[in-house]
């Protein structure tokens, strides 16, 4: 049994988050990720799969070792961040994660947001392969407001077309809220999100009616159909379109980064990253309000239940992540092989 295993059956290995950080770190290390970058990634991927973002934790681990093997991605790129003390702060992903860059520049986002009231950073050159809310939480938890967009491949196409012109295209935001954890939200604005489409397809299941088209532009629930040239729908027609359009603007047209459109997979392998961007905007709620900033989001977010939802973003995931850290963090007997694998191969 791997040593920090929890409990394991045939079926499920429970792991420890600091014992499944340091297996992906290692495979990420073996599979040609510098040492800080890798410890990023893992960190990360771990978090995904602790609060069950499964579309985004380990599942993403052989798509991650692929686009290093075929050099879609420099997992040894080093960022350069462009700054001339403005509140918008550049950085140079030089192909590699993002993460990589955002977690270079995150010390001077804070330090912008705290003195100037609000910080910008535009990320262009990279690739995200993750989750957004593990990139705004921790603002929150700081006590700032955050807001973050990415752009990635063209998969989805606008109400009424037949080409794919956008991203999944996610925006997460997250604002801190007394006595609570913070309020955060983290949504693609395609109907689902590719991840979940791809173990959809792995998994047998159907999609939900809206989800996708297939390669000739007709309805389809089938994700393999959607995967085979179809295509996603925007979630909520239009309005869904109007969001994936405006981070565009703001994660590739601001940032110096390529449109989801402009991404050439018929490179891959073998290319370089997408290119794409992603965009923060960080806010000091103490410059604005009443001085009661978290108060007041604890307080709509009650109205808001009181109104009849019972369930805000995030309570699922904050729900998931009490009941990990008591039980360990379930892994399935087919992923613990495949991790195994990947970190002695
Ligand atoms: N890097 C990239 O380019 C991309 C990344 N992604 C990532 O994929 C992930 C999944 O995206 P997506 O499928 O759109 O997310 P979901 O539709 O699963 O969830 C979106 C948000 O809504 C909340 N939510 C879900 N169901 C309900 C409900 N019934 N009532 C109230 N709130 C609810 C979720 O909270 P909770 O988490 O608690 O369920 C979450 O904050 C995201 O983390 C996103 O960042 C997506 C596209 C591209
Ligand atoms: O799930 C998605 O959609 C994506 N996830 C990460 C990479 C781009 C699209």
């Amino acid at each position: 049994m791997l040593e920090g295993t929890m409990t394991s059956t045939t079926e499920i290995t429970h792991l420890t988050f600091d014992v499944l950080v340091d297996l992906l770190r290692k495979i990420f290390v073996r599979h040609g990720v510098s040492e800080t970058t890798a410890a990023i990634l893992a960190d990360n991927c771990a978090r995904a799969e602790r609060d069950g973002s499964f579309s985004h934790g380990i599942f993403r681990v052989p798509g991650y070792i692929s686009t290093l093997k075929s050099g879609w991605v420099d997992g040894k790129a080093q960022p350069v961040i462009e700054d001339d003390g403005a509140a918008l702060i550049r950085v140079d992903a030089r192909n590699g994660f993002t993460l990589a860059a955002s977690a270079l520049a995150r010390p001077t986002l804070l330090e912008r947001a705290r003195e100037q009231g609000v910080g910008v950073l535009a990320i262009r050159n990279s690739h995200h392969f993750s989750a957004l809310w593990p990139d705004v939480e921790p603002f929150a938890d700081e006590g700032l407001v955050a807001l973050s967009f990415v752009n990635s491949m063209a998969v989805v196409v606008p109400p009424g077309g037949k080409k794919a012109i956008f991203g999944t295209n996610p925006v997460a935001f997250a604002a801190p809220r007394a006595g609570q954890p913070p309020y955060v939200f983290d949504q693609s604005s395609s109907a689902i999100a590719n991840g979940d489409v791809q173990i959809a397809a792995r998994e047998g299941h159907s999609l939900r009616e809206g989800a996708g088209v297939d390669r000739d532009g007709n309805p389809t629930t089938d994700p393999r159909a959607v995967l085979d040239g179809g295509a996603l729908l925007p979630f909520g027609g239009y309005k869904g379109a109007s969001i994936a359009l405006m981070v565009e603007i703001l994660a590739a047209a601001l940032t110096g980064g390529n449109f989801s459109r402009e991404v050439d997979w018929s490179q891959h392998p073998g290319a370089q990253t997408p290119c794409t961007g992603q965009l923060f905007i960080v806010i000091d709620p103490a410059r604005g309000g009443n001085g009661h900033f978290a108060e007041r989001v604890a307080e709509i977010c009650d109205l808001t239940r009181e109104a009849g939802q019972e369930r805000l973003p995030s309570d699922r995931r904050f729900r998931t992540r009490a009941e990990t850290a008591r039980t360990g963090i379930p892994i399935k007997a087919k992923d613990m092989a495949l991790l195994q694998e990947l970190v002695s191969e």
